[in-house]
């Protein structure tokens, strides 16, 4: 397997800031785990953010049978209307895209729990290839989901436990969740629609409203991630074995604060004419299961006062798609949703 590659070469101002963390090899208990958990909770405290080297999970092999197979296969050897008739496509308030720019040509697939029910991939590519239904493709988004969703649990286990929740609450929230992959293309900018930098916005700045995102990036970059401090945004190298992993609202709600959602948007970069390829593995809580979402017990003290009212999850996004969820989109609609009056020290309250 390609070891650290070009981590050294490629680091940029981001790694310098946000947490670069190799999770290669490591299980609970070998040597590592504890500076690993340390360095990936201190990330996410202070960013929402953490770029993990994650080999294991997203082989070079994987890699290729994602970005040089399923992908172009998908987006570039179907005909758009074929697809549009399949369904494939995410559309409509709760399903569409936060933040798309208007002009840019984006198209998403989501693939809902792909990893528990592969049988929810094969119907989709049955619609889309009636031939043979891709059995590769089906094998390559599986594997993916599989492989992100283990890694995904580690991690969010790891900032949680980092940040003092108990074994048992970390296993009840993590049971609590339900997992979709969702492949996207975002179409290369004209040159007249790049700016001076040659590169275009495609997705405004947004933070996401379900619990966690893990991103990988292939080749061409455009991932930014806003510094909390001082409002600078950061490129994210598309750096092979590297996946990014960012903390939404509900993840801020369930944490009390101590993890803000990370604010991030996309550029693409017209050089090339190739368009940009992201595949995102996401976590929400379940539709059916536990409604309320709220912080988790060890996460509240005197230290920690309630940052966030319990609040049910499927309304918040609803709010979120609504024309005043959208309105707030770069400012905070958790906080208007949900924002508990903090107690302030000589008594006055914060909303
Ligand atoms: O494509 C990416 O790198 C990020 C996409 C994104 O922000 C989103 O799907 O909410
Ligand atoms: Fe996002």
């Amino acid at each position: 397997m390609g070891s650290g590659n070009g981590e050294a070469t490629t680091t940029t101002k981001l790694t310098e800031e946000i947490g670069k963390v190799d999770l290669r090899g490591l299980e609970p208990g070998t040597p590592g785990w504890a500076e690993a958990r340390a360095a990936v909770t201190s990330s996410m405290a202070a960013h929402g953010c953490v770029v993990l080297v994650a080999h294991d999970a997203l082989d070079e092999k994987l890699r290729r049978a994602l970005f040089g197979r399923a992908l172009p296969e998908l987006f570039f050897g179907l005909p758009f209307d074929a697809k549009k008739r399949s369904g494939a496509f995410s559309n409509g308030p709760h399903r569409g895209y936060v933040g798309q720019v208007p002009a840019v040509a984006l198209e998403t697939v989501p693939f809902p729990d792909a990893a528990d029910d592969p049988g929810t991939v094969r119907d989709l590519a049955g619609r889309l290839w009636p031939d043979d239904g891709n059995p590769d493709f089906c094998d390559t988004i599986v594997a993916f989901a599989k492989n992100v969703l283990e890694l995904e649990g580690a991690v969010e286990r790891m900032v949680l436990e980092g940040l003092g929740a108990r074994e048992e609450s970390v296993a009840k929230h993590l049971a609590s969740q339900s997992h979709a992959v969702r492949v996207t293309l975002y179409g290369a900018p004209g040159e007249d629609d790049a700016g001076g930098g040659g590169v275009a916005l495609a997705l405004h700045a947004h933070r996401d409203e379900h619990m966690t995102t893990v991103i990988a990036q292939h080749e061409v970059g455009g991932l930014e991630v806003q510094d909390i401090r001082d409002g600078r945004w950061l490129p994210v190298p598309p750096e092979p074995g590297t996946l990014v992993f960012m903390a939404g609202d509900q993840f801020t709600v369930v944490t009390n604060g101590r993890v803000p959602a990370c604010m991030h948007r996309v550029r693409t970069p017209a050089a090339g004419g190739r368009g940009r390829f992201s595949v995102q593995l996401c976590r929400r809580r379940r539709e059916g299961g536990e409604p309320v979402l709220r912080a988790m017990d060890e996460l509240v003290d005197e230290e920690h006062p309630l940052m966030y009212n319990p609040c049910n999850h499927e309304e918040y996004r609803a709010f979120r798609y609504s024309e005043e969820g959208q309105r707030l989109r770069e400012r905070d609609p958790l906080k208007a949703f949900c924002g508990a009056a903090v107690e302030k020290l000589g008594g006055s309250t914060e909303e």
